[in-house]
């Protein structure tokens, strides 16, 4: 790729740069290094504890990118080395956290350290050394809905004014301390506000990323195949191991949430632009999100059950969903956002980004990509052993 032909969005020549990426083992982080390594000429010093999802791109040594990204398996939790990984950068983006429902009201001191405390040094030591931060926090600060507190039958529910979520006028509403769900939102919105402060108080270079339900191929685990047997990973990877097991999707308290999703590769477009265009990017919260692609937790059980009987082939069960309670899905203490639809103001004006992909389309790639990766590891796993005579 030709670095000295890619300009900002103001015409401005882009400079490669290095970037320290902190939790680039993950789902979001997999598909921002692949991004990187294919379309632009900057270095990457991934940082994680893990790198499986990572390592079609570190090995072999001769793929052409191979002296643009270099992993350091670390935990930043207890690691000298984090300061000087961040110095040698030009831009760190923090991804790393604990991000699954299930561990909010079930770790929740696991949750606060990982997405507070753990997060502090990182932005300490950008603040100090002059580096800017992306930090990623997430859609979940913003919590329930001003409208959720509405009578059932107002008009004013249909108002957007009571249901879009916007960076700098909604208010974050979490539900009380005993709902234990609201540890890691709690814990996200403390962090922006750190950040935040830096920047006011300190004059620190920062972005803030508010992801509302990114989903798309290697996001979390599938059960008892590539994470533990109990684990409870997000929505997608657990109606897509359902599918895989031609098992009845859970509907958690009927599936009357509501949520919008975006195809990772959308997503991964919009922070491109905030990595190359920081006149633009500095100083913002940016919602990142698909407002199109609404639909209650039910509608996705059940496009995802069309989706997928198209994708593998194989019939949909007779009856493909079951109603769970919370309480037995999640345990005590959870409790669920209404709904989420992003107010696309900001990072439209800022940096013209728009979502693209449909959910039925996304849901299609999506759905093949697990149907090929784990379908016959799946069969294998639930063989039955030969009879011996
Ligand atoms: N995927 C989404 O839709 C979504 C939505 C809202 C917010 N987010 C935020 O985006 C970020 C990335 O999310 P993701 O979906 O890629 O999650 P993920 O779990 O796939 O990735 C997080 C990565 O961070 C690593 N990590 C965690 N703690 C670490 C530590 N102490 N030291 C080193 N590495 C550590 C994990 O090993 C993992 O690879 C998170 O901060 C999450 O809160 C994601
Ligand atoms: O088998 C299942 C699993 C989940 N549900 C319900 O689906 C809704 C969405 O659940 P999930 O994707 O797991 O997570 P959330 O959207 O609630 O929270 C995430 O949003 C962003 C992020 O910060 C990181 O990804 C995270 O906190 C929900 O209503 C579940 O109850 C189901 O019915 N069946």
């Amino acid at each position: 790729m030709a670095s000295e032909k890619r300009v900002d969005l103001d015409g401005n020549p882009i400079k490669p740069i290095t970037i320290c990426m902190i939790g680039a083992g993950g789902f979001i982080g997999s598909h921002l290094c692949e991004k990187l390594m294919a379309e632009t000429p900057h270095k990457v010093l991934a940082l994680d504890v893990y790198n499986d999802k990572i390592k079609h791109l570190l090995e072999p040594d001769s793929l052409p990118w191979a002296d643009r990204i270099q992993f350091h398996r670390l935990n930043i939790k207890n690691d000298s080395r984090l300061e000087s990984l961040i110095r040698m950068a030009d831009l760190t983006i923090n991804l790393a956290a604990i991000c699954t429902p299930a561990d909010y009201n079930t770790r929740p001191l696991d949750t606060i350290y990982s997405n507070f405390i753990d997060a502090i040094p990182v932005v300490k030591y950008c603040s100090g050394n002059n580096k800017r931060l992306i930090h990623f926090s997430t859609c979940e600060v913003y919590g329930k809905t001003i409208g959720s507190f509405l009578p059932k039958d107002s008009p004013l529910r249909q108002d957007p004014a009571y249901y879009v979520l916007s960076e700098n006028s909604s208010p974050c509403i979490f539900g009380p301390i005993e709902k234990q769900r609201w540890s890691y939102a709690c814990a996200k919105q403390l962090i922006e506000r750190l950040i935040y402060a830096e920047g006011a108080e300190n004059g620190m270079d920062f972005t803030i990323v508010r992801p509302f339900n990114w989903i798309g191929p290697r996001m979390d685990f599938i059960p008892g195949i590539d994470g533990p047997s109990e684990g409870v990973p997000r929505v997608l990877a657990c109606f897509s191991n359902n599918l895989l097991r031609h098992e009845p999707l859970k509907l958690v308290d009927g599936g009357q949430s509501q949520r919008t999703f975006i195809y990772i590769k959308d997503a991964i477009e919009a922070v491109l632009l905030m990595i190359e265009n920081p006149a633009r990017a500095n100083g913002q919260i940016f919602n990142v999100g698909n407002p199109n692609n609404e639909v209650t937790v039910k509608q996705l059980a059940e496009m995802m059950t069309e989706v997928y009987a198209k994708v593998s082939g194989e019939p949909s069960l007779e009856k493909p969903t079951i109603d769970i309670s919370s309480e037995e899905f999640y345990g005590v203490g959870y409790d669920d956002s209404d709904k989420r639809i992003p107010d696309m103001t900001i990072i439209n004006k800022q940096l013209g980004w728009n979502p693209k992909t449909s959910l039925w389309d996304l849901l299609e790639s999506t759905l093949t990509y697990q149907h090929r990766t784990y379908a016959e590891a799946i069969k294998q796993a639930t063989a039955k052993p030969a009879a011996t005579s």
